[in-house]
């Protein structure tokens, strides 16, 4: 009989192995078939992230983006994958009035997307939020530090770690959410050794992803259009790995010229008669 070579996606649970093994955690965010099939290929998983409501909407924050807009993009990014786990934000206002709204909600994720995992932002005070998910089979990642869906409490996308304390604020967090189940951490905007204090915490069990934190995180995550260089305005911690806008603005410039001059369609582009 021959051989079936097993190839399935990877599994929360994966990635605490990971960790243990110290092979690094590669991770890009994706919001459409398209690109996620591209990073599928490289990514242990893809975030469909609620940055969408920034990236692909034009909005100010992530706080107007709907369980609905979630689902919708965290469908096409299932269609668009088959090996990486696929993570799905919780938008702000989903998971934070109770441990029944979030389960009820990370739920219908689950059940409507198929995706492995839902994520959530908060620290300590959501600890009970992620064991109540993780107890009932929802796969939890959790994300401290820069928390975006916090702008109007923390005055702006502030980095965080400066202040006197904030290390062992930021450790509790993190070991709180590790000791209630989540199986990784997305560690964002956190002063370098403030961040890798908490990424070499033997205490802490959950897989951590680095954004504007440490390489010393047991993996990375970027938004893929700030590292396409397809975003205008990116932070600091974003390097450009590629420059779409402008060749996207090229090819634009091509066509719009060519339809101009009638060169565009040419015979190859329209129908000869029978
Ligand atoms: N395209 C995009 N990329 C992201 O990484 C991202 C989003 N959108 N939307 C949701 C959040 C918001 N994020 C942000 C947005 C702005 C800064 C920013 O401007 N930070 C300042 C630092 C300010 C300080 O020093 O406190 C910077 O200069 O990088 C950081 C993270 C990260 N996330
Ligand atoms: C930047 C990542 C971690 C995120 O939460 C998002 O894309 O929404
Ligand atoms: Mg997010």
């Amino acid at each position: 009989m021959s051989q079936v070579v097993q190839t399935r996606r990877l599994q929360a649970v994966d990635l605490i192995k990971r960790k243990a093994e110290g092979r690094k955690i590669i991770a890009l965010t994706a919001y459409h078939a398209h690109t996620a099939r591209i990073v599928d290929a490289y990514c242990d998983f893809v975030l469909v992230g609620d940055s969408l409501g920034m990236v692909m909407h034009g909005m100010e924050s992530t706080l107007p983006v709907t369980l609905e807009m979630m689902i919708l993009q965290a469908q096409a990014v299932m269609r668009g994958t088959s090996r990486a786990l696929v993570v799905v934000d919780m938008p702000f206002g989903s998971y934070e009035a109770s441990r029944e709204q979030a389960f009820l909600n990370a739920a219908r994720v689950l059940k409507e997307t198929g995706a492995g995992a839902v994520k959530l932002e908060g620290g300590a005070r959501f600890a009970e939020t992620v064991a109540f998910l993780t107890e009932r089979g929802v796969p939890v990642m959790g994300h401290i530090g820069l928390t975006p869906q916090s702008v109007n409490t923390m005055g702006g996308f502030k980095v965080q770690g400066h202040g006197a304390g904030d290390e062992d604020r930021l450790r509790a967090d993190a070991r709180a959410i590790s000791d209630a189940g989540a199986f990784s951490i997305v560690m964002e905007g956190i002063v370098e050794p403030v961040a890798r204090a908490i990424a070499t915490d033997p205490a802490i069990r959950a897989a951590t992803i680095g954004i504007g934190a440490t390489a010393a995180c047991d993996g990375q995550i970027l938004v893929l259009e700030d590292m396409l260089g397809l975003s205008d305005r990116v932070p600091r911690f974003v390097k450009s790995f590629g420059s779409l806008r402008a060749h996207i603005e090229e090819a634009v410039r091509a066509y719009a010229d060519e339809v101009q001059a009638g060169r565009f369609p040419a015979d190859g582009h329209t129908y000869p008669p029978r």
